[in-house]
């Protein structure tokens, strides 16, 4: 075969054989002793003294590890940051330092809920910067807003966009007892019904880090932003129709899309933004700035580019580079204290949590996360493997009388600005997004709308009926008129015939 005729994700395994030659090696256990040949056959023959038998099948008893319980599936590559404009005045982070300075980075994409690609749901957009001062991880959506803005609100997001416990489907009353009870998320789902829900695969997806970030610059002086990240091959979607048609056909067809374009060395490229804020902006806005259920104006606050993002390189081990990839909002460097709401302030620690959990108390010592451009002394030891060197003899407590690490003294690092958090307040967004839909757009809106609550029952749809009736008495009325003519389930509609 020629390797230019192959595919590389059909073919993966052939040009694998092709760049090899001959057998790699011999094959052994994991304790490095070759496998005679007659161990591989096991009939008429003793079992437990076949090591190869029985540590190929306890190995597999053991392969899956807890899996993220949202964001499951996922794509992931690697490339780099490269910074093209000069944001230092705002921002001291070393990895943002100089025009032309290249940063690797890994990237992981993923629909939050369910196994295809195509899922009508936001999809996740997660970056690991691989910086000098340790790793700093964007983990944003592809919408620019969020559902909630209050952390304790997020474990009932799930389990009302879950499975239903008793029928084990996902259920539309569920769902639209959620929104409707909680109406700030329907700012998020005038994007996830809207055109924009069904990306036309990754490298046509936008991402946004939706928190306010607060940054410092060298003088301690703090400024507020929120990060965009624009696709270089535009933004593209899907209409509801070819999302469903590329479901049955292919679920893994945005996986399939960002490794081929990889391998056959297509520039797969972001740009990245900010919008900008002061101390001052924040202070007299009318808007809570810190509200992940509010985009801010881009006319008020408009993009500033800061960089790019390249991908050029597949996983070569999906598990071990993308499995265990573990983003952390609380992986920040210096220069970029995070995001000042309290939804932020959860997402601090509850990653971390769900990390420790599922891949162990030393997950950055898993190389996909290891800070390796850095200089790692965490006075953290043993655990669950992998250890790394463990810190090796140097001393194991602080304060310490005997060369161990130090720490470091930040002269001007501020503090996180404290922001009063009003009760979320974002109708006249919702109405201005409505209205600023052509009428076209307006009308698929209110299809994906119609398609998925219709199942619900008649008190919650009236409910839903209520409020777009008062985003915008146009928008409830066709609503309505849509769920009047669609299709109720009928009682045991579900069964086959
Ligand atoms: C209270 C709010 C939130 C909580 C408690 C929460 C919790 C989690 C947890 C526990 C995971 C799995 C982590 C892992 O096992 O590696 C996760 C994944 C993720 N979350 Fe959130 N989340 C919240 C809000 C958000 C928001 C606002 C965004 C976007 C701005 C977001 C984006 C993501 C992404 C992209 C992933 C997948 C990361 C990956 O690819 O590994 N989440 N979330």
């Amino acid at each position: 075969y020629n390797q230019q005729d192959l595919d590389p994700v059909n073919d993966q395994i052939v040009i694998y054989s092709l760049q090899t030659k001959g057998n790699i090696t011999i094959a052994t256990t994991s304790n490095g002793e070759p496998v005679d040949i007659r161990y591989t056959s096991t009939l008429n023959k003793e079992l437990l003294n076949n090591h190869f038998f029985l540590e190929t099948n306890t190995h597999l008893n053991r392969k899956n590890i807890p899996l993220r319980f949202v964001h499951t599936r996922g794509s992931g590559a690697f490339g780099y940051f490269e910074v093209t404009h000069d944001i230092t005045n705002i921002c001291r982070a070393d990895f943002l330092d100089t025009i032309g300075k290249r940063t690797p980075i890994a990237v992981r994409f993923s629909p939050v809920f369910g196994s295809a690609d195509t899922n009508r749901f936001p999809h996740g957009f997660a970056v690991k910067f691989y910086t000098e001062s340790g790793n700093f991880d964007l983990v944003g959506f592809d919408t620019p807003v969020f559902i909630i803005k209050d952390p304790v609100k997020f474990p009932s997001f799930i389990r009302a966009t879950s499975r239903n416990p008793a029928t084990n489907t996902f259920d539309s009353n569920m769902l639209w007892d959620f929104i409707t009870l909680n109406p700030e998320s329907i700012n998020i789902f005038m994007y996830v019904f809207g055109d924009s829900g069904i990306p036309k695969g990754y490298r046509h997806m936008t991402g946004y880090g939706i928190h306010t970030f607060q940054v410092h610059n060298k003088e301690g002086e703090v400024h507020f932003i929120r990060f965009h990240i624009i696709p270089n091959a535009g933004r593209k979607y899907f209409t509801s129709k070819e999302g469903q048609q590329l479901d049955g056909e292919d679920p893994d067809s945005f996986t399939r899309d960002l490794y081929d374009a990889i391998a056959c060395g297509k520039e797969v490229s972001w740009k990245i933004a900010v919008q900008i804020l002061t101390l001052e902006d924040l202070k007299k806005a009318n808007i809570d700035i810190s509200d992940v259920t509010l985009k801010l104006p881009l006319d008020i606050y408009p993009l500033q580019p800061v960089g790019k993002i390249v991908l050029n390189r597949n996983p070569i081990n999906y598990f071990a580079e993308i499995e265990q990839l573990a983003f952390c909002p609380s992986n920040l460097v210096r220069g970029i204290d995070g995001g000042i709401d309290k939804l932020f302030q959860a997402r601090r620690f509850l990653y971390e949590d769900a990390q420790y959990y599922r891949l162990g108390v030393n997950k950055n010592n898993i190389e996909v996360n290891y800070p390796r451009n850095a200089k790692v002394h965490a006075y953290n030891r043993d655990g669950e493997a992998p250890v790394r060197a463990n810190e090796r003899n140097s001393p194991n407590y602080y304060i310490n009388s005997f060369n161990g690490a130090m720490f470091s003294f930040e002269t001007d690092r501020p503090d996180l600005v404290q922001a009063v958090q009003t009760p979320p307040n974002n109708t006249a967004q919702i109405a201005q997004t409505f209205k600023d839909m052509s009428m076209e757009e307006q009308e698929r809106l209110i299809d994906n709308i119609v398609s998925s609550l219709s199942p619900s029952i008649d008190f919650i749809q009236n409910r839903a009926v209520k409020i777009f009736t008062e985003i915008n008495p146009d928008f409830g009325e066709r609503v309505q008129s849509g769920l009047q003519n669609s299709n109720k389930t009928k009682a045991c509609s579900g069964i086959l015939s």
